[in-house]
């Protein structure tokens, strides 16, 4: 798949394409659903099935304190948009400049003169444009003028029960994961590379592997069993904190995640790390001993707790013997 970061960077070879415009926090079943039309309608025509995200999401520019915890940061979108075989990603970013860009403008520069757009797919709430001017009627006019089609996603949707952002951050947040998975068709997952800390945990027999979380919100916070894939794709069972270290004083939100079966060294690597149990809230203890004897509490109850999973689904996936 081909990434395409900022309208400055389309090319006269991107002309032509069927497009669809949106957030896809989580590319879940209902954006599957969605990006499944745009690819055979893209197959269809022989041109390249494309999808505009912004970065960050409007609200987050708009609204910080108010916006969703996102589901997936900008990585783990182009990552699950990948696995769905989309041939082009194109990723504005979204500053005041081109929020502000008149919604005509926003058509007939870049959905028509710079992306050739021959079928475009949007919701019929998806406002554009200075001051949200833009909408779906306006697409549909400009298109029946200018010779694209405009086609609206809920007639797309297929699914029974309603899948939506919004309805899979309240199961990840009631620790409902079995239904954030079906929601999403695949299990929910953090997806990073390893950075260095403060080697603090290696000290108290817990080394931690710190992922930043690069997202304004996280849809989880707290303690958590995990199974975590390693770049070897080998699967790990481990112990995971999404949180601010109050402990240590600690600023940034971020994912720490110990593995039970593993010493080595991980910086640098890419781990999938895949919450299977809330085990409790992140807490400011006195000392670094307190929070030890807590961790240690910690690590037992997710071994409790995945050794019971793992004997349910009868697999053997714990300690690497997928
Ligand atoms: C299972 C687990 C639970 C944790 N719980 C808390 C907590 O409740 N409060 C807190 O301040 N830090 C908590 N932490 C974070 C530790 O403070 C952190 O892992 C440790 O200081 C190591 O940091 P370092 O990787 O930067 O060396 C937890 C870490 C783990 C692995
Ligand atoms: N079982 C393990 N779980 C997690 N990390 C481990 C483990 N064994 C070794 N490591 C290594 O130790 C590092 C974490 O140790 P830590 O003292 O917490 O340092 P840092 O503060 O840099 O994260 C990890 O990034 C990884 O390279």
């Amino acid at each position: 798949m081909q990434l395409i970061r900022g309208i400055h960077n389309i090319r006269a070879q991107h002309r032509g394409c069927v497009l669809t415009i949106g957030n896809f926090d989580g590319v879940h079943l209902g954006h599957q659903a969605v990006l499944a039309q745009v690819k055979s309608q893209a197959l269809a025509r022989g041109v390249p099935a494309t999808v505009m995200t912004f970065e960050p999401q409007p609200q987050e520019l708009f609204q910080p304190d108010r916006a969703p915890a996102r589901l997936t940061n900008f990585r783990e979108k182009h990552l699950a948009l990948r696995a769905q075989d989309i041939d082009r990603h194109i990723v504005i970013e979204f500053n005041r400049k081109f929020a502000n860009l008149p919604a005509r403008t926003f058509i007939d520069e870049v959905l028509v003169k710079q992306l050739g757009v021959e079928f475009l797919v949007v919701g019929d709430d998806f406002r554009f444009g200075h001051g949200r001017e833009g909408d779906f009627a306006m697409l549909q006019r400009a298109g029946a003028e200018l010779g694209f089609e405009v086609v609206d996603t809920h007639s797309y949707r297929q699914q029974q029960q309603r899948v939506s952002s919004t309805a899979i951050r309240e199961a990840l947040k009631t620790g409902d994961f079995a239904q954030a998975a079906a929601m999403l068709g695949r299990p929910y997952a953090f997806e990073g590379r390893v950075t260095h800390g403060e080697k603090k945990g290696r000290t108290i027999g817990f080394p931690t592997a710190n992922i930043q979380l690069k997202r304004l919100h996280s849809p989880l916070q707290g303690v958590f069993a995990v199974q975590v894939q390693s770049n070897d794709g080998k699967m790990h069972a481990g112990v995971a904190n999404i949180g601010r270290r109050p402990t240590l004083n600690g600023e940034r939100m971020q994912l720490e995640v110990h593995l039970f079966d593993y010493a080595g060294d991980l910086y640098g690597q890419q781990l999938k790390v895949v919450p299977t149990h809330f085990i409790r809230a992140e807490q400011k203890f006195a000392d670094f001993a307190e929070l030890k004897q807590q961790i240690v509490a910690d690590a037992e109850k997710a071994k409790t707790l995945l050794v019971a999973r793992s004997s349910a689904a009868g697999d053997s996936e714990l300690n690497g013997r997928s």
